[in-house]
């Protein structure tokens, strides 16, 4: 069932970068992975979502309401953790959470007491409660941020670029936290983190100079690919060559030469081996303009 409308969102700041541009979308419960390079707008359009910017025009409702009009009910069903999340750093997990519980209007002690408690468990975070916030590693502070977040039970949680700097470890560790926060509320996930995608969201959309471009299934999108990716390892002089004769996706370096990916529907030339699309591949053949086939994503 659709909660969360987009319909035809610009926004244009007032320096003139058209941040946001006709973007519509519809999201289900479940995780929904938004994923865009540097700049394509994900925080825009996040901080709309939150109803902490206005866009120039569109709507937004979340189930049925239209939240700039309303933005009271959607607040108190909100929970997000902005990119540059700020804490009171001198004051301890425990003590912040149940500053930030009221803040939402979790008025009633003993259920803000619950709330809490139940948060740093889930986010392991209960052995550091009494430690100062501003003590806390990169991984820790995004579990406190995702804590905060899900204070007062939201149905809305947007993330923005929640993975961004976490060690491998931790980065785990905030994936399966993700996973568990269930499929009962509406989880937007921005990031510009592919395996972020991958490993989390049924359901995503590519975001690119502020259009969706893509939006589909991952497993669908990657399908739909398949048969038309192709690699070659060549020398890095040569790759200037290749790129201007053929629809490079991709290139990675290791080890002094190149693995080039190429999206072509037939062998492109000698040398050239078929390989099965991640979604990294689906990804840079979008940001590229290249069109999935078969029915597996809808371009814009
Ligand atoms: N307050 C602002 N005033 C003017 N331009 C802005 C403002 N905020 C963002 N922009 C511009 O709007 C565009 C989209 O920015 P936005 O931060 O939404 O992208 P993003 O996808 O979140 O990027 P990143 O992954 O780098 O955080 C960029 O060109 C950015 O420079």
């Amino acid at each position: 069932m659709t909660r969360l409308t987009i319909q035809n969102l610009t926004k244009r700041y007032s320096n003139g970068v058209k941040a946001l541009d006709n973007v519509s979308l519809t999201v289900s419960n479940g995780m929904f992975g938004l994923l865009g390079p540097n700049g394509a707008g994900k925080s825009t359009l996040m901080r709309t979502l939150a109803a902490l910017q206005f866009p120039d025009s569109g709507q937004i409702c979340f189930d049925g309401k239209d939240i700039h009009q309303y933005p009271g009910p959607l607040r108190s069903q909100l929970g997000y953790l902005p990119q540059d999340f700020g804490v009171y750093p001198k004051l301890s997990a425990i003590d912040l959470l149940h500053h930030l519980a009221l803040l939402k209007g979790v008025t009633n002690k003993a259920e803000r007491s619950d709330q809490v408690m139940a948060l740093l468990q889930q986010t392991n975070l209960y052995a550091v409660r009494k430690q100062a916030v501003g003590t806390f590693s990169g991984g820790m502070r995004q579990r406190f941020g995702i804590a905060q977040a899900l204070l007062g039970n939201p149905q809305l949680v947007i993330v923005d670029e929640p993975t961004a700097g976490l060690d491998p470890q931790e980065r785990n560790r905030f994936h399966d936290l993700l996973s568990e926060i269930g499929e009962q509320v509406v989880v937007i996930l921005s990031t510009h983190i592919v395996e972020d995608v991958h490993d989390l969201c049924p359901e995503m959309a590519v975001l690119a100079n502020g259009k969706i471009i893509l939006r589909g299934q991952p497993a669908t999108l990657t399908e739909a690919l398949n048969g038309r990716v192709w690699h070659k390892s060549v020398p890095k002089e040569a790759l200037f060559q290749y790129q201007q004769s053929f629809s490079v996706i991709s290139t990675r370096r290791m080890a002094g030469t190149i693995h080039m990916y190429v999206l072509a529907d037939d062998c492109p030339d000698v040398g050239f081996k078929l390989v099965y699309p991640g979604l990294e591949a689906v990804y840079f053949a979008a940001l590229l303009g290249c069109q999935p086939q078969g029915k597996g994503g809808h371009i814009w």
